[in-house]
């Protein structure tokens, strides 16, 4: 079994627990009320500000050419998400636009600094376990609302689409398979902190979209 494979079994509790989050089980049947999904829109349009730096530094830091193209693809494009958001769901869902200026809320700010610090900080096979779960947890959550939701004039159906494709799918591929070839070429020791890792930001993934429902400010 890939290491990968191994790590989605070790969360499948957590993922149980986030398909029966009201966030998500609204957002699948369109009910989410508008205050929390723009709340959410905010928060996720600076997270991914982060995000996608992260992604690009931890490209600067591989030596294989291939996985640094790819990951700074990665992060460019989590950058067109955000910039996508501006231009289409935040004038769709009446978000203010000094949300640019918008301050992390507790639960965005730890994961941020999290990946942050991982990636500073950790080696780099850590940091690499650290960034996936915000792939395959959104590419896992977008195919099951497409697979299950019955709501056809769903309003935020422009969200799922976006994590639901199979473009968004080939990306988690190519993410989980460097993942893998690292944990494969590393040390127990690594691995077991890489599970630490995938298993803290699955933790925040919930902890994120929960934050959002209840509107958790400092
Ligand atoms: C918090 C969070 N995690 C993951 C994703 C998907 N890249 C996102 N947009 N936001």
């Amino acid at each position: 079994m890939t290491w990968t494979d191994q790590a989605w079994q070790h969360i499948q509790p957590l993922y149980s627990n986030i398909l029966a989050m009201p966030f998500i089980e609204q957002l699948k049947n369109g009910t989410l009320p508008l205050d929390k999904f723009q709340f959410y829109m905010q928060q996720d349009a600076r997270y991914l500000e982060h995000y996608g730096r992260v992604l690009a530094y931890l490209g600067s830091k591989t030596g294989d050419n291939d996985q640094a193209l790819d990951f700074f693809d990665f992060g460019k494009n989590a950058l067109i998400v955000e910039r996508a958001l501006h231009e289409s769901y935040f004038s769709q869902f009446g978000i203010h636009e000094d949300s640019d200026t918008a301050d992390l809320e507790p639960i965005c700010h730890h994961y941020v600094h999290f990946l942050k610090s991982t990636a500073a900080f950790d080696p780099l096979e850590v940091a690499m376990a650290a960034v996936l779960p915000c792939f395959v947890i959104y590419k896992e959550v977008g195919d099951y609302i497409i697979a299950t939701q019955t709501n056809q004039a769903n309003p935020y159906k422009n969200w799922i689409d976006t994590y639901s494709g199979p473009e968004f799918a080939i990306g988690v591929q190519k993410a989980e398979n460097y993942v893998n070839a690292m944990a494969e070429n590393t040390t127990e020791a690594i691995r077991a902190q890489m599970l630490e890792a995938y298993v803290k930001a699955s933790r925040m993934e919930f902890k994120f979209w929960e934050a959002a429902y209840n509107k958790t400010a400092w």
